[in-house]
């Protein structure tokens, strides 16, 4: 029974594919459009859900019919002869309750519930997360990451929550036009008037409050946002939060942030209980506009005592109805407000142009050339201040420079985290604005200053992006990084141990400087053509750092490199030295010549042998 239940189920989920791609073009910013974009693939479905709720819909207006039906048929009807005069019609009634009626039900669940709802979220988050991952590292540091996640997570459903909130309103709303011509067909015209006199107030009061409503739900999922963003950015921080802050000042931001989602809940809340209460006041004033009406007619004569009782029956039918359109009305601009806000980050257009059918980079030599870049990071200074530098092929650079100078936006640019605000960057005469990123990343190999690592296995990390590898090439790996004896002495806590072992987000259950060599190790499997190294052998001891020097200087052999470095001695062997201060290059050439110079780097160097570090 169940796998064929499971297998009737499926058949819905099958309805449609969410993983499907858009246009490529950034999505739309405002809902409607947005929503519109997304359609297409749901189509057959979202056709399906109109007819089955529209099916269900007819059943319940049956229902209510059918119900006040019954009541005068018993009444005109002898207790003796009502299996002989409505065997027939009561049988009916009784299968359409019993079976028809549940079976419609389950059909429009399967479609709505399993077809629609389990299908269209993901399509949404599908899309989204396409286009966020393809914004550069620079977008996602402007941004709290906990709150960029929380916006793709929830929207899909929002979203959903809007189509099949719009698919009821019109079903329902299509179905409750046609119950009440039925219904109104079957008694007095005249009737129509408190009909239409609610339809304008309730016309009235959708298009007063719904644009508040609209408001306060954005306002309202703003402060969630933030408030999950926040929670995500202390606890993932946790370390450094507990040192600098006290437990008050935590508590106090936490409870800052929640009493800001209480505000705005609270606004929401209160348009939302004035709706609530208007409304059911509206349906208050059909019911009385129906019978005053009626009972004024009759008592002067104009109306007979059965158009009273007609319109008392018709008035509480057409509420009820009238409950389940509001209902959906009500439900789509609460979650248009949430779509409008997840859009924020949805929305906005990639900070670097994604350029997918863009030439791979064809690398014949490494050489690379910076032509005056500058980059201020949108700001009117700091960062890069009209940079120009050519590497030459297999040349191995050190950059130097005061902390803040320009070092790591100079290596930014070059991996196209960001996009220069002035100048270009070439890679052997192409200029990596016009090339496939990817390729870019490729043909470089990357050791960071805060070498962070997924939270997957040591082996997943070493080979990150080259599934291929074998553990032996790993092992190899890790042990020119001198990575190899202690990871084989891992254990995380599901008792995953060496090269199966588990890191922690961002690899926090390694130390820095094993960190720093799980990244070293991943950086010599990579078979790129120019190296950058970010400070990547300053958590590392000296002892284990003149260790993997002999390996370091093997997977430089023939590479560009570009190395920054802090401690100076590490770099004083490159071919050149660039000396960056202030965003410009204001020494360049050998440590020697340099030294002879007698400029910046000889200032750097001799604070440094002065007693910071040894030189030689
Ligand atoms: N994402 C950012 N947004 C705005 N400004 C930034 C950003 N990143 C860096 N900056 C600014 O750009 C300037 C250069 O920073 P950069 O990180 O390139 O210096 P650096 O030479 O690498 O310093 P360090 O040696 O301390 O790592 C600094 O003034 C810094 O405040």
């Amino acid at each position: 029974m169940f796998p064929l239940y499971d297998r009737l189920t499926r058949l819905f989920l099958n309805l449609s594919n969410p993983y499907t791609h858009g246009d490529g073009t950034a999505p739309q910013a405002r809902v409607w459009p947005y929503i519109r974009s997304h359609l297409a693939p749901m189509r057959g479905v979202l056709i399906l859900s109109l007819l089955v709720t529209t099916l269900a819909a007819i059943i319940e207006v049956w229902l209510i019919s059918y119900a006040g039906r019954l009541i005068d048929m018993l009444a005109d009807t002898a207790p003796a002869d009502i299996w002989a005069e409505h065997s027939t019609g009561l049988i009916g009634a009784a299968l359409m309750i019993i079976l028809i009626r549940p079976l419609s039900e389950f059909l429009r669940r399967c479609v709505n519930d399993i077809g629609l709802q389990c299908n269209s979220a993901n399509l949404f988050r599908w899309r989204a997360h396409d286009h966020l991952t393809k914004q550069s590292v620079g977008w996602f540091q402007e941004d709290l990451a906990g709150r960029t996640a929380s916006r793709l997570v929830l929207m899909g459903n929002y979203a959903t929550d809007t189509i099949y909130h719009s698919l009821n309103a019109v079903a329902f709303g299509l179905v409750y036009m046609i119950g009440v011509v039925t219904f109104m067909a079957g008694t007095d015209i005249r009737l129509a008037i408190p009909l239409f006199l609610w339809l304008a107030l309730y016309s009235t009061l959708i298009y007063v409050i719904v644009p508040r409503m609209v408001n306060a739900m954005e306002t309202f999922m703003a402060s969630k946002s933030a408030l999950l963003g926040g929670v995500v950015d202390v606890f993932s921080n946790f370390d450094t939060v507990s040192l600098f802050s006290r437990r008050k000042d935590i508590e106090a931001d936490h409870h800052k942030a929640l009493e800001e989602t209480r505000d705005t809940l609270f606004t929401a809340r209160k348009i939302s209980v004035a709706m609530r209460t208007l409304s059911v006041w509206l349906e208050g004033v059909i019911i009385v506009g129906f019978v005053g009406y009626g009972i004024w007619l009759w008592s002067v004569g104009a109306a007979t005592i059965g158009l009273v009782s007609a319109a008392l029956a018709l008035s509480l039918r057409i509420t009820t109805m009238a409950d389940w359109v509001s209902e959906a009305i009500w439900s789509i601009f609460q979650q248009v407000g949430s779509v409008r806000e997840a859009l924020r980050s949805i929305s906005q257009p990639l900070t670097i142009p994604h350029t997918p059918d863009a030439p791979k980079l064809a690398l014949t030599t490494g050489e690379i050339r910076i032509e005056d870049a500058h980059h201020h990071y949108g700001k009117d200074s700091g960062g890069l201040q009209g940079i120009s530098l050519t590497i030459a092929p297999g040349e191995k650079i050190g950059l130097v420079g005061p902390s803040g100078a320009g070092k790591s936006t100079l290596v930014n640019l070059i991996l196209r985290f960001y996009a220069p605000e002035q100048g270009r960057i070439l890679i052997d005469d192409q200029d990596i604005a016009t090339v496939d990123p990817e390729s870019l990343r490729a043909a470089i190999g990357m050791v960071a200053q805060q070498a962070a690592l997924l939270n997957r296995s040591v082996r997943d990390n070493i080979a990150l992006g080259q599934p291929d590898l074998t553990q032996e090439q790993i092992e190899t790996a890790a042990k020119q990084a001198r990575a190899h004896d202690f990871i084989i002495g891992l254990t995380d806590s599901k008792g995953r141990t060496g090269y199966d072992a588990h890191v922690g987000e961002r690899g926090v259950k390694l130390s820095g400087g094993q960190r720093q060599r799980i990244a070293l190790a991943r950086v010599m499997l990579r078979s790129a053509p120019i190296l950058i190294l970010d400070e990547a052998t300053s958590a590392l001891d000296s002892a284990v750092e003149a260790e993997i020097q002999t390996s370091l200087q093997k997977v430089m052999e023939g590479k560009t490199v570009i190395a920054i470095a802090h401690r100076l001695s590490t770099i004083a062997e490159m071919d050149r030295i660039v000396v960056i201060d202030n965003g410009r290059i204001v020494e360049s050439g050998s440590h020697t010549a340099l030294m002879a110079k007698g400029g910046l780097y000889s200032t750097l160097w001799n604070r440094q042998s002065g007693g910071f570090i040894g030189t030689d």
